[in-house]
């Protein structure tokens, strides 16, 4: 491997360099671009935080998170003392000024080089961040700036976030991340539908019953609680990672593989889905919370248990059924779910074909259903295409359901980079194709918006279940309703 292409010398500076983020995502992200020599010699990285570390506490802290998260991958100490040497650490509060100059005294030392200011911290304090880096001086024309999500709590406060980095940047500068669009699967989502010719031509509402998104996790909230508590599952994934999942599927080509011809085919999909009324809230969204249950036979705490708090109406599970309304999709329902403390860890896109359109052998009554393409985001990566064939044998015709499997690790035996590798190094170079625009990003919200105030009205039940299962059973019914079934991951 070789310094990655289009990567210029760079200051990456974290605010929030001391949080969750930082240490167990971003941190060992830089260091794996540093193991596989992608990063230019002359790049550094200062970490942010308003706690008083030195330097060398920094760097063990950084180091133990390295250690941790990397279990899989060990890193040699050729490359951990490369990758330390370009670490420093300067305490720093968002509201001191001083601070600020600070910094800009350790930038103006290495003017020359691309600038990155990573915003991993609530995004309550990035308009403030942006007026204080304004008024230091320090944003230069090879400036940008990554922001974290969920960028605002609704469409109001995202809107006004936009609008405060908007003052002391160009849209151009702005990186607003969604870290599902760095993973390779999501990108080998776009290659799969736009590189083949197999299935452009099947991907519309006369072959495809239905779409299923689910992202399921058995994790709970693991130290997050008091971030958690006020966004749930609604803020947390669905208006960000579940929709940017649906738009790469339900989209138009684009013309090209770029940040405007992407971006503007997303925000098309954002724009055409069906609006919901307070009725449809009713009709089509779930909101569950998980109680006490078992994982993989270990006992797991309720999410009030997690918190130590005896009440929240902050739901943990979301499920809703999404419509897009155009010409390519038209009455196909677009289910979407996501949840913590789930049966297993996995995400995965389900494309529901239709039926054949005359049964010559009987599949009815043998039990045969239509085709499936099952996308696996994580984990085994890998695409599989649920086929009918025949069981070989000299009798009658005997059907059976067979999976056409193609698993990554499989056929590409080396490590799959994590999503923050690739959307790091993609905001150095300045290409922002997988990172989120302002439209689409208040596109999002504005979608997302009646879900949110009717579920603050207590409109739509919060429903308790089971840790270790796959939801509440209002999410069964949610399918039932349409005579159709979640595909839990485990068919062939
Ligand atoms: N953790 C995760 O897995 C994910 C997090 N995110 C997003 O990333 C952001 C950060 O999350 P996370 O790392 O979990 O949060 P943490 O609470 O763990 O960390 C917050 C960080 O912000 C710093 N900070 C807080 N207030 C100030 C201030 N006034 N001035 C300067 N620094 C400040 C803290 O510094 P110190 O403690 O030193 O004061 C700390 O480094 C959030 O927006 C979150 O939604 C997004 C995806 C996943
Ligand atoms: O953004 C977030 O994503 C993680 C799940 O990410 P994954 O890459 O492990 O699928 C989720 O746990 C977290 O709550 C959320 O903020």
């Amino acid at each position: 491997m070789s310094i990655a292409l289009g990567v210029k010398p760079f200051e990456f500076v974290v605010f929030g360099g001391t949080g969750d983020l930082a240490i167990r995502k971003l941190m060992p992200a830089l260091l794996f671009s540093e193991c596989d020599k992608r990063l230019p010699e002359e790049s550094d990285i200062i970490a942010l935080g308003r706690s008083d570390l030195s330097r060398d506490d920094y760097i063990a802290m950084v180091r133990a998170g390295c250690v941790k998260h990397m279990a899989d991958y060990p890193f040699s100490d050729a490359d951990w003392d490369a990758f330390s040497r370009r670490l420093s650490y300067l305490q720093l509060d968002a509201d001191n000024g001083h601070d600020f100059l600070k910094l800009k005294e350790i930038l103006d030392r290495r003017r020359d080089r691309v600038r990155v200011f990573y915003l991993a911290t609530h995004s309550d304090l990035f308009g403030k961040i942006g007026d204080q880096l304004h008024a230091a001086g320090v944003i230069t024309d090879e400036t940008r700036i990554v922001l974290e999500k969920p960028l605002g709590m609704d469409l109001a406060t995202a809107k006004q976030v936009n609008e405060q980095i908007g003052r002391n940047f160009r849209e151009d500068q702005i990186f607003r991340i969604d870290h599902y669009l760095g993973k390779e699967t999501v990108q080998n989502l776009m290659v799969l539908r736009f590189g083949n010719s197999l299935f452009e031509p099947v991907w519309h509402h006369g072959m495809i019953d239905s779409v299923q998104i689910t992202v399921a996790e058995t994790i709970g909230v693991e130290g997050r609680g008091d971030y958690y508590d006020k966004s749930g599952a609604l803020r947390d994934m669905m208006q960000n990672h579940l929709m940017q999942l649906l738009c790469l599927v339900a989209m138009e080509p684009p013309a090209h593989f770029d940040q405007d011809d992407v971006r503007d085919e997303k925000l098309k999909v954002l724009k055409s889905l069906r609006p919901l009324s307070d009725a449809d809230v009713a009709d089509k969204t779930v909101r569950g919370q998980y109680e006490p249950g078992a994982i993989g036979g270990l006992a797991t705490p309720g999410y009030l248990d997690d918190l130590a708090i005896g009440e929240s109406q902050t739901e943990t599970f979301a499920a809703l059924k999404a419509e897009v309304e155009n010409w390519r999709w038209t009455g196909v329902p677009f289910y979407l779910r996501t949840g913590k403390r789930l049966r297993r860890k996995f995400s995965e896109i389900v494309i529901q074909f239709k039926p054949v359109p005359h049964p010559i052998f009987n599949q009815a009554a043998r039990g045969i259903k239509a085709n499936r393409l099952i996308i696996r985001l994580q984990p085994d990566e890998g695409i599989k295409l649920i086929m009918t064939s025949k069981v070989p044998g000299p009798g009658g015709i005997r059907l059976q359901q067979t999976p056409l499997n193609l698993s990554f690790s499989d056929v590409f035996r080396s490590r799959s980079p994590e999503a923050y590798e690739r959307l790091i190094l993609d905001a150095v170079r300045g290409n922002s194709t997988l990172f989120m625009r302002r439209d689409e990003l208040e596109a999002s919200w504005a979608w997302i918006e009646p879900i949110l105030d009717a579920w603050q009205e207590d409109q739509v039940e919060l429903s308790p279940y089971q840790g270790g299962t796959m939801g509440p059973n209002a999410s069964t019914a949610l399918m039932a309703r349409d005579n159709r079934t979640w595909h839990d991951g485990e068919e062939t």
